[in-house]
């Protein structure tokens, strides 16, 4: 396994006590009495309220789009249009920019893989903007909290009258636009406007008969099913941006001369093989994601339903980062996947179609979960009770975890292929996650910041969603044995164990004295995961009675 010397960037795989120590003081969050009063009155609904007095009728002028990390693309990208709309109005150019945070990727964790697949596309998306004569501006923020004065700064000193962008819906990013909006408050001449782009439907809008929004997945899906039969049009897309005329090259130079920034030394790959491979496995830009999905419907979905756990296949899309970043647009993906599946709605026809949309249908869902209870995305449980479980203190164990050495296979083959391809197929990222926090008993974010610091496809939903502890505990034997039934993963990643007879693939500590673990190279498990998933459940049990959030 690669060993990266010097520790310059946090994605290497093998974890020092320093890393442990650092790891740890990124958790700080508020506490479950404070979390409560932040779900009771939600950054997102403070901003749909300041978003009513912040689109204004103004005169137009030049109009701008701000991209952020999850719209990077001109592809059926509403803010984009909306600007680009406006603009032809009779304004003067349409203008867009990027406001670069290295400050929020080391508090975010953001993986050195995420952080290039961003940077590429935007490098992509900058090209096909120029084609256009429209600028993409890189911005740097110098701080956390100075986005908000940096992009009125932008405004003023590029006389932009319109500013759009999508909606980012995670706590920091809602407060952000906030802080915009009410700057904007203060401008007579400038209106603001944050579009819903990331999901067909608006996260916060599928409500119970009650009255409230859906908080379980299966009515959220059903009623996802039903709306988006009843109206098709949810699957429409918009056109691409109109160019503005080639005096916008001259009028806007110093935009069109900004340049895409470098990466800090900490987000940077350890190495130009590293670079080489993980650019290889995840091609940046649009194009890159729509031809993945096209050769996805071509020779993997008819196949989804019945494979998808069996990792050794390779059976998903692995269009994750472009998802997470807003590379391709979640209703141009479900519209091909409807015409494919000869305009049926999503519940019939192909049942690999069926199957496919009802993830997608999990991360539209996720993002109403965060809507709803942002506490999620402030490093705290949804079932505030598991803050109070008291975590073991194994760095021994958080090390063999993170290197993919603890002598359980199929959690190791998992933590390696993440280690190597910045990406876990999510039968793995199940297993592992369960083995963490229940078998080592683990502190569940340490594990859900390891996935940050080393995902090319990170996204705050998904992976808190994935992460929640809950009471179910995975047997790791049976797992494998169900869903690698030849051992074909665990052999391709834990090379150790290659030439063992099959049974003892996947659970060689039941079958091997400790000398043969020394012949093999391969550790001894460090912890038995039987007793580990009792230890859990009871303390689990103890804690969370006496818990009071
Ligand atoms: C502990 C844990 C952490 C996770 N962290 C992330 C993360 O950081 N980013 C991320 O995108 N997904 C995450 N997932 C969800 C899932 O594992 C990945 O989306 C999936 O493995 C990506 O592979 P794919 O694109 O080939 O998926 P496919 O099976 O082809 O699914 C298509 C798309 O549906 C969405 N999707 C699939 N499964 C899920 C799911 N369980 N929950 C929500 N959306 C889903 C993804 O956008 C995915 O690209 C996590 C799951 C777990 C259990």
């Amino acid at each position: 396994m690669a060993q990266t010397a010097g520790k310059k960037h946090a994605r290497s795989d093998s974890q020092t006590h320093e890393d442990y120590l650092r790891v740890q003081s990124e958790l700080k969050h508020p506490s479950t009495k404070r979390a409560k009063q932040i779900d009771a009155d939600t950054p997102y609904d403070q901003l749909e309220a300041i978003l009513e007095q912040t689109r204004k009728e103004v005169k137009t002028r030049n109009v701008l789009h701000w991209f952020r990390s999850k719209d990077i693309r001109q592809e059926d990208n509403k803010g984009l249009h909306a600007a680009s709309q406006k603009a032809r109005e009779g304004g003067d150019s349409l203008i867009s920019m990027y406001l670069f945070s290295p400050k929020d990727m080391e508090w975010h964790g953001t993986s050195p893989a995420r952080s290039d697949f961003i940077l590429e596309s935007l490098r992509i998306l900058k090209s096909q903007l120029e084609e256009k004569n429209i600028p993409l501006a890189i911005l740097t923020a110098e701080g956390r909290g100075n986005k908000s004065a940096k992009v009125m700064q932008f405004a003023k000193e590029n006389d932009v009258s319109h500013i759009y962008s999508s909606m980012e819906y995670e706590v920091d990013e809602l407060r952000r636009d906030v802080d915009l909006a009410k700057k904007v408050q203060e401008e007579k001449d400038i209106s603001f406007d944050v579009l819903h782009d990331q999901t067909v439907i608006v996260p916060g809008s599928l409500h119970t008969g009650a009255g409230g929004p859906h908080k379980v997945f299966t009515r959220y899906y059903n009623d996802w099913l039903g709306v988006t039969k009843k109206d098709p049009s949810l699957l429409d897309t918009c056109p691409l941006p109109e160019g503005n005329e080639k005096s916008a090259k001259q009028a806007h130079q110093k935009l069109f001369n900004s340049t895409i920034s470098e990466l800090p030394e900490s987000k940077q790959f350890g190495s130009d093989e590293e670079r080489d491979r993980i650019r290889k496995l995840w091609p940046a830009g649009n194009k890159a994601g729509m031809q993945r999905h096209a050769d996805f419907l071509k020779h993997k979905i008819a196949n989804y339903a019945n494979y998808r756990s069996e990792a050794a296949r390779d059976p998903s899309s692995r269009l994750s980062p472009y998802f997470s970043s807003g590379i391709v647009s979640v209703r141009e993906i479900l519209r091909n996947t409807k015409n494919f599946n000869k305009d049926k709605n999503f519940d019939a026809g192909d049942i690999g179609v069926v199957s496919w949309v009802r993830e997608i249908v999990f991360r539209e869902f996720y993002r109403q979960v965060t809507v709803i209870t942002p506490h999620t995305s402030m490093n705290l449980p949804q079932n505030l009770k598991f803050d109070f479980v008291q975590w073991e203190d194994d760095e021994e164990g958080w090390k063999k975890w993170c290197e993919g050495r603890t002598g359980v296979p199929f959690i190791d083959a998992g933590m390696r292929q993440l280690n190597a391809e910045a990406y876990m197929h999510n039968r793995l990222r199940m297993n592992t996650a369960s083995y963490l926090r229940a078998n080592l008993l683990l502190d569940y974010r340490l594990g859900e910041r390891y996935f940050a610091e080393h995902l090319v496809d990170w996204d705050l939903s998904n992976n808190t969603q994935g992460w929640e502890p809950s009471y179910t505990v995975f047997n790791p034997v049976t797992q494998a044995e169900k869903h690698d039934k030849n051992g074909d993963f665990i052999r391709k990643w834990v090379p150790e164990l290659a030439g063992v007879e099959r049974k003892a693939v996947f659970m060689p500590s039941e079958r091997l004295g400790k000398e043969e673990f020394e012949r093999l190279g391969y550790p001894y498990p460090h912890v038995d995961f039987k007793e580990s998933a009792q230890r859990a459940k009871a303390r689990y049990k103890r804690d969370l009675a006496d818990a009071d959030p």
